[in-house]
């Protein structure tokens, strides 16, 4: 089956789908089921990671999908992430050997470096200091790790590179080095958390803005612990009624008309349909501002176990906001 997803094009040449399925917190038992019902209802784009620990699972899906013939390989986008306790560049092609192997892939269509803190290398993914709040931090410069993905992608193992969680300047560090550009920069992105000076410089830079939990987490509290629930917001319930559309719809189809690419997560099979039918609607312009217009700094994914990590992105941005 075709997939009515329409593609954005990243600065190489090379397309991704305007929206994916995401999978962190998608449970053993329901994720691989998640990811074939995500591929029959035209879903192409599956968002990963090596750190949501269920990456043999969505391999499962993909690869029953395939090998039922109802999609072939080079229709599919599949995305994960290089950990932080890999970043280490003789680590990296391991690291990316592993996800391969879970995946059942020979080849990802994009790898991200999760986050621009190294951890301290080695086989616990968190390997915590003696409090238990906060991670050994490993002095690895994401700009060493940016060369070692460089190099997957001249080995053919990786299509596309990019990055997750860098704030603008961080990007222009790797800017400054890379022979290969970053292709997106995956963010938390939502009404809540517009991060409009990062995406507006991420576009000046030709890097496509990939939205992560655009519908606010709901299943987890924010970083405040007093942010109401996005989803809930009157603003985006009116919406919701007025194109008698659900609030997830609303919110996933604004991320979409400010050009980002949007990977909500379910493994719920009519949300997985519902989300994805957003693209026979549109908000105008008034509807726009009034979501704009529900900025918050609501961060709900602030990876405060690295606070103190000379490379952690927003850190200083979150005290100020307690404060
Ligand atoms: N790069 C990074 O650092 C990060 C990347 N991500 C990626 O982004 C994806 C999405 O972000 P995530 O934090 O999961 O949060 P989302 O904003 O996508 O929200 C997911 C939650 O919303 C529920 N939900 C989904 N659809 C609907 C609906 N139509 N109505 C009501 N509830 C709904 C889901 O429950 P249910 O499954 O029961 O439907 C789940 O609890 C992640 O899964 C991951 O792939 C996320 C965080 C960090
Ligand atoms: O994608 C994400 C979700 O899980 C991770 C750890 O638990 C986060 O660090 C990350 O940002």
């Amino acid at each position: 089956m075709a997939s009515k997803i329409p593609r954005v094009v990243f600065k190489n040449g090379a397309s991704i789908p305007m929206l994916g399925l995401g999978t962190w917190n998608s449970p053993p038992g329901q994720v691989a089921q998640a990811v074939k019902n995500a591929i029959e209802v035209g879903y192409r784009y599956i968002d990963c990671a090596h750190i949501y620990e269920n990456e043999h699972e969505v391999g499962e899906g993909i690869a029953a999908k395939i090998t039922h013939g109802n999609v072939k390989r080079d229709e599919l986008f599949i995305t994960s992430k290089l950990w932080n306790t890999y970043h280490q560049p003789d680590k990296v092609l391991g690291a990316l050997l592993v996800t391969l192997r879970n995946l059942r892939l020979e080849y990802l269509d994009l790898y991200l470096i999760h986050w621009p803190m190294a951890y301290r290398e080695g086989d616990d993914l968190f390997p915590l200091r003696p409090d238990g709040k906060r991670v050994h931090f490993s002095d690895v410069d994401y700009i060493d790790t940016w060369g070692a993905m460089e190099r997957l992608v001249e080995a053919g193992l990786v299509r596309n590179i990019g990055l997750s969680n860098f704030n603008s300047r961080q990007v222009q560090r790797v800017l400054d080095v890379a022979i290969i550009s970053p292709a997106t920069n995956q963010i938390e992105c939502h009404p809540y958390l517009h991060q409009a000076e990062l995406t507006e410089f991420c576009h000046g830079k030709r890097i496509i803005v990939t939205a992560y939990s655009p519908l606010g987490s709901p299943a987890r509290p924010s970083a405040k612990q007093t942010d109401p629930i996005l989803m809930e917001d009157p603003v985006v319930q009116k919406l919701a009624l007025k194109h008698a559309k659900s609030a997830a719809q609303v919110l996933i189809r604004y991320q979409i008309q400010l050009g980002h690419v949007v990977i909500p997560k379910s493994v719920n099979r009519g949300r997985i349909v519902s989300n994805a039918d957003v693209f026979e609607f549109s908000l105008d312009a008034d509807d726009m501002q009034q979501l704009a217009g529900l900025e918050r700094g609501g961060r709900t994914c602030p990876e405060s176990f690295s606070f103190g990590h000379p490379h952690h992105p927003f850190e200083g941005e979150l005290r100020k906001a307690r404060r």
